[in-house]
């Protein structure tokens, strides 16, 4: 694995408040990661550090086994982009991307080629010539992303990169982001509160509270296996259920204390379920149905259905349970995990 971004012990603080809290990080070149964490835990000031926007009070960056903490932004070979695409409104599309080209003497034939090869990339072909301000906020950052690629940059940050768009768009952007950082070989850091995003895009998770990174590794492990309640949350868990009463109720697979953490989809109705439990609420979704059910022992669980017909509040229904939307927690609570490679 060639070495790539190294974080070593940094520590931020603004006053007495501290910022980014002794935070170790590895990024190996060619992957991808997102530090995932709630609003104000930190992640922004972390990736203003990588980038160079930020001073710290101690620890290192390093890049390619080289020391890059005193090296100004500009000059340590990184991509940025941010939830507003800070695009220039005087420039068309073309004049946009190929910007950062031309600030580094790239020819203008050499330009002109690298920028039809990213608005292919971005699904942006034929757009050269349109003004950005006439653009969607999709096209928008699919613009600041081809810009940010354009030099092809070591290391690639992006900022919330999707937060300013709505829900759909953000789903197929994600997936469009994943799909070119792969296809381009780019290695890079995502900061996000949105766990979808964050695991949609990246191969590696690691999940920030308060200052601290609290879990790193693959994005399926992580994803499957909160160390506590905060990152069970964090990871879009909601439902808690001890494993006493679990059990009682008759539910599968479990042994010992602790409790059960679930995700919305953890129960689906069907007719031929084994479980029973009473509709409590229901909202008619584009999928189907979400249901808040009341189940004997549990308690009050979040459950979905295909179909949102005759799911009245007050009305018995029949469920299955799906354990791959299912968590355990540890009882012990650990600080830091790092889940492996
Ligand atoms: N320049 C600054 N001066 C003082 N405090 C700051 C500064 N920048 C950030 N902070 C504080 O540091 C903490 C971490 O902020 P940061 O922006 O890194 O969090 P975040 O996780 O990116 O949150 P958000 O997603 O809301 O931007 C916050 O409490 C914030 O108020």
């Amino acid at each position: 694995m060639t070495q790539g971004l190294v974080v070593d012990d940094v520590t931020v603080r603004f006053g007495e408040q501290v910022a980014v809290d002794a935070v170790d990080l590895d990024l190996a070149v060619g992957q991808v990661l997102s530090v995932l964490g709630p609003s104000g835990c930190g992640k922004s000031t972390l990736l203003r550090v990588i980038a160079g926007l930020q001073t710290v009070q101690s620890g290192t960056v390093r890049f390619a086994g080289a020391d890059v903490t005193a090296v100004p932004t500009h000059k340590r070979g990184f991509g940025l982009m941010f939830q507003d695409g800070q695009l220039f409104d005087h420039l068309d599309v073309a004049g946009n991307i190929a910007y950062p080209l031309r600030r580094q003497g790239v020819s203008r034939g050499d330009r002109a080629a690298r920028v039809a090869e990213l608005l292919d990339l971005v699904g942006l072909g034929g757009y050269a010539k349109r003004r950005v301000s006439t653009l969607s906020g999709g096209q928008q950052q699919r613009v600041a992303l081809a810009r940010a690629l354009a030099p092809r940059p070591r290391l690639l940050l992006l900022d919330e990169p999707l937060s300013a768009l709505d829900r759909d768009l953000r789903e197929r952007l994600a997936a469009d982001l994943r799909t070119i950082l792969v296809a381009t070989g780019t290695t890079a850091l995502l900061v996000t509160h949105d766990h979808d995003e964050a695991l949609t895009v990246a191969d590696r998770l690691a999940l920030m509270v308060a200052g601290r990174i609290v879990t790193t590794g693959p994005a399926d492990k992580v994803w499957h296996a909160p160390v506590d309640r905060t990152t069970a949350r964090l990871l879009g868990y909601r439902d808690e259920v001890d494993a006493a009463s679990w059990s009682a109720a008759g539910l599968p697979q479990l042994v010992g204390e602790g409790s059960i953490m679930l995700r919305d989809n953890a129960f689906r109705v069907d007719a031929d379920g084994p479980l029973s439990a009473q509709v409590k609420e229901s909202a008619v979704r584009s999928s189907g149905a979400a249901l808040r059910v009341d189940m004997e022992g549990v308690g009050v669980v979040s459950a979905v259905a295909d179909d949102p017909a005759g799911l009245a509040v007050g009305q018995r229904v029949r469920l299955v349970f799906n354990p791959h939307a299912s968590a355990r927690l540890p009882v012990e609570q650990s600080t830091t995990a790092d889940l492996g490679a």
